[in-house]
């Protein structure tokens, strides 16, 4: 199913090349262990997701499309939300498939009219992504192909053995978040490829045919998995809103 709301998408004729987003939302929330899947919790009074749709479609991101993936059997949730909501962001709602893999390659063919460009993959459930984020990741894909959003651990990290652990070099690492630009034809040539199991993200999907350009994430862009990232969200959010309070 294909939905779309009334408003359209402010696209900025300042925008080179024309971006698209595929918000994954195909998930169950396995982990959360909520009553429903966690795009549709309550976050500071609107869902998760509606969140996420809002930081995309802000008009400073210039897109020209947002296809929004669903699990078909909560379509009807969404449409109840958008109109609770008065929702009227223009955006398409796909089915999502098995995994996050089968989801996107269902976000991209959705896109198939579309003969380039810039799209941005983003988890549904990563609310707080900023602005800077997004641009600077689109600006980082338009120039290297293939880019993402990463932050560096803070904490030690160990890899495990078959007998204990090792320590590992935190400074070589990467947390890796969403969102994750590519060339719009690059991502399809790489959605062409069969699903891996070690396939966790976007990113590893591309790498076997374009490196991957790191940008700098941010540690508020948390992805809301386990119910304490709720309680942490809702602090952060609660800490924007007041930033932007009149003094
Ligand atoms: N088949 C799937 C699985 C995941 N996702 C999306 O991919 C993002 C990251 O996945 P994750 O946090 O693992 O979400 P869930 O799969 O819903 O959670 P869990 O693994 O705890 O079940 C989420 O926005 C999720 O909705 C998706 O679109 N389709
Ligand atoms: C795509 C992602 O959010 C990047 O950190 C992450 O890989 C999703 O992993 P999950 O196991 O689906 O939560």
């Amino acid at each position: 199913m294909t939905s779309t709301s009334t408003s359209a998408l402010p696209v900025s004729s300042s925008a080179a090349v024309p971006r698209y987003a595929i918000l994954v939302a195909g998930g169950s929330g396995s982990r959360m262990g909520a009553d429903r899947p966690k795009q549709f919790l309550n976050l500071l009074g609107e869902p998760v997701l509606l969140h996420t749709l809002r930081r995309f479609t802000d008009p400073a991101v210039q897109l020209a499309e947002c296809v929004v993936v669903l699990p078909a059997e909560q379509f009807a949730t969404w449409e109840q939300l958008c109109q609770q909501h008065h929702v009227t962001i223009r955006h398409r709602v796909v089915a999502g498939g098995e995994t996050r893999w089968a989801s996107v390659r269902n976000g991209l063919a959705e896109l198939k009219q579309y003969p380039a460009g810039l799209v941005a993959v983003h988890d549904g459930v990563r609310p707080l992504v900023s602005a800077v984020v997004i641009e600077q990741t689109f600006a980082a894909a338009s120039q290297h192909g293939a880019a993402v959003a990463a932050v560096a651990p803070k904490d030690s990290v160990r890899g495990l053995a078959q007998q204990g652990s090792y320590a590992l070099d935190r400074s070589r690492l990467r947390l890796v978040q969403t969102p994750q630009c590519f060339e719009l034809n690059l991502l399809r040539r790489a959605y062409q490829l069969p699903e891996l199991p070690t396939f966790t993200d976007d990113a590893s999907v591309v790498e076997d045919l374009q490196p991957i350009y790191m940008v700098a994430g941010d540690y508020r862009n948390l992805k809301i998995t386990t119910p304490e990232d709720l309680i942490v969200a809702e602090a952060l959010l609660r800490a924007e809103q007041g930033a932007q309070q009149p003094q």
